[in-house]
């Protein structure tokens, strides 16, 4: 008995101390694990710290990108602003549309003797072939007129490539300076293709505003835009944003606010721009409104002035930065000279109204360029100039783009323009030429 128990008990102990053994090796590969757990784990922490260091480092240089951007952003609009000074104040664009555009049927078109000398799409200079005449010595001589601007735009040339020219002063009004770009000449030249056709410089720079303002936003910009849009008729001026038929019967009077350099026209609709679309908007209220105009005064857009007005204010969040800028895209009343004798009533009084401000637009921008500083600039003797005083001085930026027909029948108009504009422009070459190996005459 005691035997058994005995061979029992061993038997029992056997059994323990094997699995004793056994769990002795679970626990030795349990302890093998919780090590290399706590080596991993000490890896991952050294790794977190790496990772955490090299975001503060990233944040930092993403910081201090952000504050090179800003100033570098600073520094951008000041050489830009430099180089369109150095460029002049006051700029010419010489525009010859294409000779088929304005025919009517049946119309012959004789396209005038035009040569630009600089054989590229847009060089500087422009001479116009006058008639020629045979002398008593049986001598043929032609006139010609040689004028040179700051850039020529042959008929070739599209509105896309002429915007190309002029977008660099669509950003300085965003960079917060007057721009006043004007289309002057002859009824029928392209003034209104140029400036607010569906592909004209109004709508290209109302999307450049918007797509520029769009990236500026990270660099802390915020910007509103609103839009203003007259007309200046008989040295009346009307709101092309009002209610048709109430407009006209609106004194709206030019009030400057000299302190501020600020002008104001009393009772005029103003429009806040938020989309390109609002914008497109009011381009085609404007419209309507003068084609309303138009059937009480015949040809009306030829006999007026249009004036859209745009005002970018800015204000930059990060740096504290502001700015205000006016950018104005005037199309002129049709520069045509009518015979004041054959202009009686209404059509006399319009044609002296356009004379008066075209004259006196042109002299106020010759004054500005030539006169020495606090010289009487006669601003107040039209609308027109006395509306854009603050958009024609100080360090603001003027562009005219002078509108001309090819054909022939318009040769001295053309050359009435292009005179007028190199007045405003005043670099007109005064040479005579000799043409084609015949004797000169004078300019
Ligand atoms: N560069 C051009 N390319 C193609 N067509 C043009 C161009 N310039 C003018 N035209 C066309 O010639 C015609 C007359 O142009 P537009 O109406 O712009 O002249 P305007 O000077 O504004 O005349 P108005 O003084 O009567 O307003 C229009 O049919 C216009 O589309």
């Amino acid at each position: 008995m005691e035997r058994k128990t005995n061979i029992a008990l061993k038997n029992s102990l056997t059994e323990v101390s094997v699995s004793s053994a056994s769990l002795e090796s679970i626990t030795a590969s349990l302890k093998a694990r919780i090590d290399e757990l706590q080596i991993e784990l000490t890896t991952k922490d050294s790794d977190s710290i790496q990772m955490r260091n090299l975001m503060v480092q990233a944040q930092q240089e993403r910081d201090e990108a952000k504050s090179r951007l800003l100033t570098e952003e600073t520094l951008r609009r000041k050489l830009h602003n430099q180089i369109q000074d150095l460029k002049g104040k006051f700029r010419v664009f010489c525009r010859v549309r294409p000779a088929h555009s304005n025919a009517a049927d049946g119309e012959k078109i004789e396209v005038a003797d035009i040569v630009y000398p600089d054989e590229r799409a847009d060089g500087q200079e422009i001479q116009i072939y006058g008639p020629s005449s045979e002398s008593a010595m049986g001598n043929i001589t032609t006139k010609v007129h040689p004028f040179s601007f700051d850039k020529v735009f042959t008929p070739r040339c599209d509105n896309e490539e002429v915007f190309l020219e002029i977008s660099q002063l669509v950003q300085s009004a965003l960079d917060g300076y007057n721009v006043c770009i004007f289309a002057y000449g002859q009824t029928g030249s392209g003034k209104t293709h140029t400036m607010s056709s569906h592909d004209g410089m109004i709508p290209r720079a109302v999307e450049q505003i918007f797509q520029t303002c769009e990236g500026l936003k990270e660099k802390g910009w915020k910007y509103m835009l609103e839009g203003q849009f007259l007309e200046i008729y008989n040295e009346n001026i009307n709101d092309l944003l009002g209610k048709p038929n109430r407009s006209e019967k609106i004194n709206h009077e030019i009030r400057h606010d000299v302190k501020e350099q600020k002008t104001v026209v009393t009772d005029l609709t103003t429009a806040t721009l938020d989309s390109p679309e609002k914008v497109i908007a009011i381009l085609r209220q404007a419209d309507n409104n003068r084609s309303v105009a138009a059937t009480k005064s015949n040809e009306r857009s030829s006999r007026s002035h249009s004036v859209f007005i745009l005002k970018i204010q800015g204000k930059n969040y990060l740096t504290g930065e502001q700015c205000n800028g006016i950018l104005n895209l005037v199309d002129l009343a049709g520069s045509e000279r009518l015979s004041q004798s054959q202009a009686i009533g209404e059509r006399l009084k319009e044609t002296q109204a356009i004379n008066k401000s075209l004259s006196c637009l042109g002299d106020v921008i010759y004054a500005m360029s030539n006169s020495r500083e606090g010289a009487h600039i006669p601003y107040r003797n039209s609308k027109l100039t006395y509306l854009l005083q603050y958009s024609l001085s100080g360090n603001s930026k003027t562009l005219m783009f002078v509108n001309v027909s090819p054909l022939k029948q318009h040769a001295n108009e053309t050359i009435n323009s292009l005179r007028f504009a190199t007045k405003v422009n005043n670099t007109q070459i005064t040479s005579v030429r000799t043409v084609r190996g015949m004797s000169p005459t004078k300019n």
